[in-house]
C-alpha cells in the first residue's frame, strides 16, 4: 500500500511529505520519495505568533490557510515525483501544533479537507486527541512507528533531534516494555539564538556552537531545569522552551560571548538527553539511533557522543530511514493503520488508559 506522510514539527522548519510503500506492520517498509517543503517567513511568524499569543480569529483563520499551504505542498510533491493521486491509499497528515498542554489539551491545526478535496485523497489527521481523551499526555506518538520498525535491531534507543528532543527505548520486541518521552528542548532553543544572536535560520551544523567555550554557570543554571529533571510520563513543547525560555536564559546570560551562549545551550540539550538515558532507562544497551534535523548539528552529535562515550552512536539513515523524514514516515504508516481500523499506540508511553485507532479520517470525496 502506498501513502503519503505529512509532518510539519516544532522546529516550524517547514513541510517534510514522504511517499512510503508499506505493510500495516512496517516489516516491509519503502520510502520511495521525501522533501521538505520550506515554510516562508511570513507564515513561520504568523505560526509563532499565534501559538504564542493568537486569540481565536487568528486561529480559526490560520487553520485554514495552513490547509490550504499543505494542500499545495502535496499538489508539488506528487508532480516534483510524478505521482498519480489514484496510487495513494491514504495519507497521514500530522498538522501544525500550536498549543500543546500536556495531558489537558492539544491543537494541530491546517484544516485536512483541502487536501482531502483538491487531491482526492483520504486524510487521516487529529492523531493526539484520543490520547489526552484516554488520559495521556498526548505525545509523543512516534514510539509505536519506532517499535514496528526498529524492533528488530533491539535493544535500542531512537533519539529524534527536532524542536524538541525526544527518545525511544526498544528493549524487545515485547510493546509493553517500550520506554519513551520527550526528553527537553533542542532545535527550538538552537536556532532561537542562532536567529537572535547570529541573524541566521539556525547553527548550520553547528558551526558557531563549536567555535565557542561552555560557561560552566550557565550550563548549572540550566542543568537545574524543573522539566528535564522530572520524571516521565512527559511531553513538552513551546509552553515548555518557546520564547518566555529562552528570554530568560538571554536576560540572565546575555552579557557572555555569544559564541559561549550557543556552545553553552548546544551542551545543554546533549546534557539533557545524557541525563534522560541515564536516569530514566534502567536497561543496558549501547546503540543510540539518531534521527530529525539536529542530528545533522556536528557539534550535538559530537557532544552527545562526548557525553554517552559507551554507547555506538548511528544515523537512522543506517536503518533505512532518512533522519528527516523519520516523523513523516511514521504518519503514513498510522494512516494505513487507520484507514484499515488497526490500533496504533503504547499507552505507557503516554500514561494513556488503552490503545486506540488514531485520528480522524476526511473521505477524499
Ligand atoms: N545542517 C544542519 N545543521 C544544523 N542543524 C540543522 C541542519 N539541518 C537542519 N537542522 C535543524 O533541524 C531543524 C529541523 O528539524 P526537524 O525537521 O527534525 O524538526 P521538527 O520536525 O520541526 O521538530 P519536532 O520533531 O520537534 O516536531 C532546523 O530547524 C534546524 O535547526
Ligand atoms: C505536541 C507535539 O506536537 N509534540 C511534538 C513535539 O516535537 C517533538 C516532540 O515534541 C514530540 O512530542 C511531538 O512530535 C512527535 C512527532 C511525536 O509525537 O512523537
Amino acid at each position: 500500500m502506498k501513502a503519503l506522510g505529512i509532518m510539519s514539527g516544532t522546529s516550524l522548519d517547514g513541510i517534510t511529505i514522504a511517499l512510503i510503500e508499506a505493510d500495516p506492520n512496517a516489516e516491509n517498509l519503502n520510502i520511495l520519495h521525501y522533501k521538505t517543503y520550506p515554510y516562508s517567513d511570513e507564515v513561520k511568524n504568523r505560526i509563532k505568533e499565534v501559538s504564542e499569543h493568537g486569540v481565536v480569529d487568528e486561529v480559526s483563520n490560520l487553520n485554514y490557510e495552513l490547509g490550504v499551504i499543505f494542500s499545495h505542498a502535496v499538489s508539488r510533491f506528487l508532480t516534483d515525483f510524478g505521482i498519480d493521486f489514484n496510487e495513494i491509499f491514504v495519507i497521514g497528515l500530522h498538522g501544525q501544533t500550536i498549543y500543546h498542554n500536556s495531558g489537558i489539551s492539544t491543537l494541530q491545526i491546517g484544516e485536512p479537507s483541502f487536501i482531502a478535496i483538491r487531491n482526492h485523497i483520504d486524510v487521516v489527521s487529529n492523531f493526539r486527541s484520543k490520547d489526552i481523551v484516554l488520559g495521556g499526555t498526548g505525545a509523543p506518538l512516534i514510539p509505536y512507528f519506532d517499535f514496528l520498525y526498529f524492533r528488530k535491531f533491539s535493544p535500542v534507543a531512537l533519539v529524534n533531534l527536532g524542536g524538541i528532543s525526544n527518545i525511544t527505548f526498544v528493549p524487545d520486541n515485547d510493546p509493553s516494555h517500550v520506554i519513551a518521552f520527550d526528553m527537553g528542548p533542542c532545535n527550538m532553543v538552537l536556532d532561537k539564538s542562532a536567529q537572535v544572536l547570529f541573524g541566521v535560520d539556525f547553527d548550520k551544523d553547528g558551526a558557531f556552537a563549536m567555535q565557542g567555550k561552555i560557561n560552566d554557570e550557565m550550563l548549572d543554571y540550566l542543568k537545574n531545569n524543573e522539566y528535564i529533571l522530572k520524571k516521565p510520563p512527559k511531553s513538552a513543547g513551546r509552553s515548555e522552551f518557546g520564547d518566555k525560555f529562552f528570554g530568560d536564559i538571554l536576560e540572565k546570560f546575555g552579557k557572555i560571548n555569544k559564541f559561549d551562549f550557543i556552545a553553552t545551550l548546544n551542551m545543554f540539550v546533549a546534557y539533557s538527553i545524557a541525563y534522560s538515558i541515564k536516569n530514566f532507562i534502567n536497561s543496558r544497551f549501547n546503540l543510540l539511533v539518531l534521527s530529525g534535523g539536529g542530528a545533522k548539528n556536528k557539534t550535538l552529535v559530537e557532544n552527545i557522543k562526548r557525553l554517552l562515550n559507551d554507547f555506538e552512536v548511528k544515523h537512522s539513515d543506517n536503518f533505512g530511514i532518512p533522519s528527516e523524514a523519520k516523523e513523516a514516515v511514521a504518519f503514513g504508516v498510522y494512516a494505513i493503520r487507520s484507514k484499515l481500523k488497526l490500533k496504533s499506540h503504547l499507552p505507557q508511553t503516554t500514561g494513556s488508559k488503552s490503545d486506540y485507532i488514531m485520528g480522524s479520517l476526511t473521505y477524499g470525496e
